[in-house]
């Protein structure tokens, strides 16, 4: 049976979104046509959107009611000054949660169910960002997109209706319903939503948006795994990963509000920039207590480069082995006994049960536990010769004798205090604690290249590569615990290494995360290979999901970018673009390529939306003053903050997860040799466009790319 777009748009005469592509004009006067058949019962387009309109002004006086009925609730009741700081910040919070924003409207979607259904469910349901009732009665206006049963605005299709006849999307803009669009649920073929091209064809401008009222099914089951389930995504460029990633830890939120509340969730992404980037979707979605951190953050932030062979092997998982060897290699073999001196008594306890005793602990707990379990122990065995001697010591003498000089004195030669710096400054300058500790683990090649050249004089004055401080995690943790959270979200894990991974594996031991990232994207020394070593290393179970339908990058694009994919991953099939974008991409060779950079920067600042010119990271300063030299507005993208340009430059180091509506690279073949991956790092900076991709070059492209595609 061909293919039936029964779908209708249907906009509001004369009240069109002034941002709607030509495209998603065309589609829905395509589909005018069909209009006709969804329209029994409903009125004329104009009535309907009336009522539509008039129905949101009502959820927007409930929500109005509901936010001062939050006003008026008085702290006044808490039984102390602490107790009603704590009332008014919360009472505070609920009013700010109430806000209306005047940029959407309340709801974003309608569903209508089939006749008789018969559950206790409502006729209609309107889903929104979040829940609005009618104070008097209760009834549920709007419903949060987040419930159970919003979860059939997502899901339904011809195949499974789940119990509902049609679905609504509304197109809106500043706040107000300008278009509407039905998807009858009746087993008809469903054409592609009108809504859904307008809102991926939208220019971008500012930070990343949230997508709560497009998310597509198979995004959406992604979204709404239940808790315990770690998911991992494997996408290719703009195919919502970070969206999914996002939304689903504002579904955790809602769905175990109060154990996430507790334990917390934790958003990990590559870089400050793309943190700044993404700061604003959870705030939108009602979600303020989400914390976000690069590695570095977490980590600490390296103090010293090395090469990439070395960083590669101590990013490596055997490197766990070897510190907990170093570790534990600190505890030293006991020659001496213990003498206690009590009053005129002495107690004394033989050096083989001293040894006895820091044998039996020596590797059982974290360090520093088993450090204070040593000093008990010994206190506890005194303890037992002062009753064999007819004494009767309570509880508070063991702890008297563990803090005791000469226990102490015998814990410190024994189980000395000891921090993961001096560990490692000990394990990376001196050979024969390496040798012991990575003993079957690590070639005598491997050891060379792991110690100093030049060791510090002191962990003090050590200064710590990236890999390092993943190292130092690790025996921090040996040490003693890292605090865990409820759920973790990882954005481009396919760059973290083996010990990065295990050290957020240990910040959600208790709970679970959403691992996400593109294989073919991999840019470091240690870039992953598959998704299970990226799990096992995390110490995940989980599912691997794969996003297959591009939202950003234009076909055209897609496909350039994909000639690199058999040279970077020649596993995974090449990205599927929802948009044609015919004409999206340029490729020029230009003699003055600084000439051909500020004319096209000027040509794309003639057009709407952001503009990103990428640029290999030792040409990035000479372009930004190219085009400060002719006077062209910019702001150059630093690693520690977003701008807010219209056009920015961007080191192609830093562009990855972010977009912008025309992309301009230069000098690609610069991008490919600047790095061991650079390839990779070039497929990322070729898909970074949503509208138009212009790559500019005066060397000749990478061979890998191919020849000059056909315009
Ligand atoms: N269902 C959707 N509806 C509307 N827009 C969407 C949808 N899914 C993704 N997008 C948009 O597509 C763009 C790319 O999404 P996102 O950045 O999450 O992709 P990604 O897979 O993380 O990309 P990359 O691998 O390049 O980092 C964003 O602008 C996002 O808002």
């Amino acid at each position: 049976m061909p293919a039936d777009p029964t779908a209708v748009a249907r906009e509001s005469p004369g009240e069109a979104d002034a941002d709607q592509s030509d495209l998603a004009d065309d589609r829905a006067q395509d589909r005018a046509q069909d209009r006709a058949q969804d329209r029994a019962g409903d009125g004329g387009e104009a009535e309907v959107l009336a009522a539509e309109r008039a129905y949101l002004s009502e959820a927007r006086a409930a929500l109005r009611r509901m936010r001062e009925h939050a006003r008026s609730l008085s702290a006044d009741v808490a039984a102390d000054w602490v107790s009603r700081q704590y009332l008014e910040s919360l009472l505070d919070q609920r009013v700010a949660a109430l806000a209306d924003r005047p940029d959407t409207p309340l709801f974003f979607g309608r569903m209508d169910a089939c006749e008789g259904r018969g559950d206790d469910l409502p006729a209609t349901i309107y889903v929104g960002r979040r829940h609005v009732h009618d104070g008097d009665e209760g009834r549920p206006l709007v419903l949060d997109w987040r419930a159970p049963v919003a979860r059939a605005f997502y899901r339904a299709g011809p195949a499974d209706p789940m119990g509902w006849r049609r679905r609504r999307r509304f197109g809106f803009q500043g706040g107000e319903l300008t278009a509407y669009e039905d998807e009858p649920l009746d087993g008809r073929a469903l054409g592609p939503s009108a809504i859904l091209t307008r809102e991926i064809e939208r220019p971008r401008t500012g930070p990343m948006r949230d997508i709560v009222a497009t998310i597509q099914p198979d995004q959406d089951e992604i979204v709404r795994a239940d808790l315990p389930a770690t998911v991992c995504v494997q996408g290719a460029p703009g195919t919502g990963k970070t969206a999914v990633g996002l939304h689903r830890a504002a579904y955790l939120l809602f769905a175990h509000r109060k154990r996430l509340g507790r334990s917390g969730v934790l958003i990990v992404g590559p870089n400050r920039a793309f943190l700044a980037y993404i700061s604003a979707v959870l705030p939108a979605l009602g979600e303020i207590h989400v914390e976000q951190a690069t590695v570095d953050d977490l980590l600490g932030a390296p103090t010293a480069d090395e090469p990439a062979d070395v960083a590669a092997l101590k990013g490596d998982a055997r490197m766990a082995e070897v510190l907990r060897r170093a570790l534990w290699r600190q505890v030293r073999k006991p020659e001496e006994g213990l003498v206690y001196t009590r009053g005129a008594s002495r107690f004394r306890l033989p050096d083989y049960e001293v040894r006895e005793i820091a044998a039996s602990l020596r590797g059982t707990a974290r360090y520093a536990n088993g450090r204070a379990a040593f000093a008990q122990r010994l206190a506890h065995r005194i303890l037992v010769l002062m009753e064999q001697r007819g004494e009767a010591p309570d509880d508070r003498v063991q702890d008297q004798v563990a803090r005791s000089r000469p226990v102490k004195r015998l814990v410190d030669q024994v189980w000395p205090k000891v921090t993961a710096e001096q560990v490692l400054h000990r394990l990376l300058s001196d050979a024969d604690l390496l040798r012991a500790a990575a003993k079957g683990l690590l070639s005598e090649d491997e050891q060379a290249a792991l110690l100093w050249a030049k060791p510090y004089r002191s962990h003090r004055s050590a200064k710590w590569t990236a890999a390092d401080r993943a190292l130092l995690d690790e025996l921090n943790d040996l040490i003693e615990r890292t605090p865990t959270f409820g759920h973790l979200v990882v954005d481009e894990a396919q760059d973290l290494s083996a010990m990065q991974l295990r050290a957020l594996g240990r910040r959600c031991a208790g709970g679970s995360a959403t691992v996400l990232g593109d294989l073919a994207q991999g840019t470091t020394a240690w870039s992953a290979s598959s998704w299970e070593e990226v799990l096992r290393h995390l110490g995940r179970d989980g599912q691997v999901a794969e996003l297959t339908l591009g939202f950003r990058v234009p076909g055209p694009v897609l496909d350039y970018a994909a000639r690199l994919l058999p040279h970077i991953a020649p596993g995974l099939a090449a990205p599927r673009s929802l948009r044609a974008g015919a004409g999206a991409l340029t490729v020029r060779r230009a003699p003055d390529l600084a000439e051909a950079v500020v004319a096209q920067a000027r040509r794309s600042l003639d057009r709407e939306g952001s503009v990103g010119l990428i640029a290999p990271d030792g040409m990035a300063a000479d372009l930004a003053g190219a085009l400060a030299a002719a006077g062209v507005p910019h702001g150059l993208l630093g690693p520690d903050a977003d701008q807010a340009h219209r056009l920015l430059v961007v080191p192609a180091t830093l562009a990855k997860g972010l977009e912008y509506d025309h992309v301009i690279v230069a000098e690609p073949a610069r991008i490919a040799a600047a790095e061991p991956r650079g390839l990779a790092r070039l497929y990322v900076a070729l898909t970074r466009a949503v509208t138009s991709l212009t790559v500019l070059h005066r060397e000749p492209l990478p061979a890998e790319l191919g020849g000059v595609p056909s315009a």
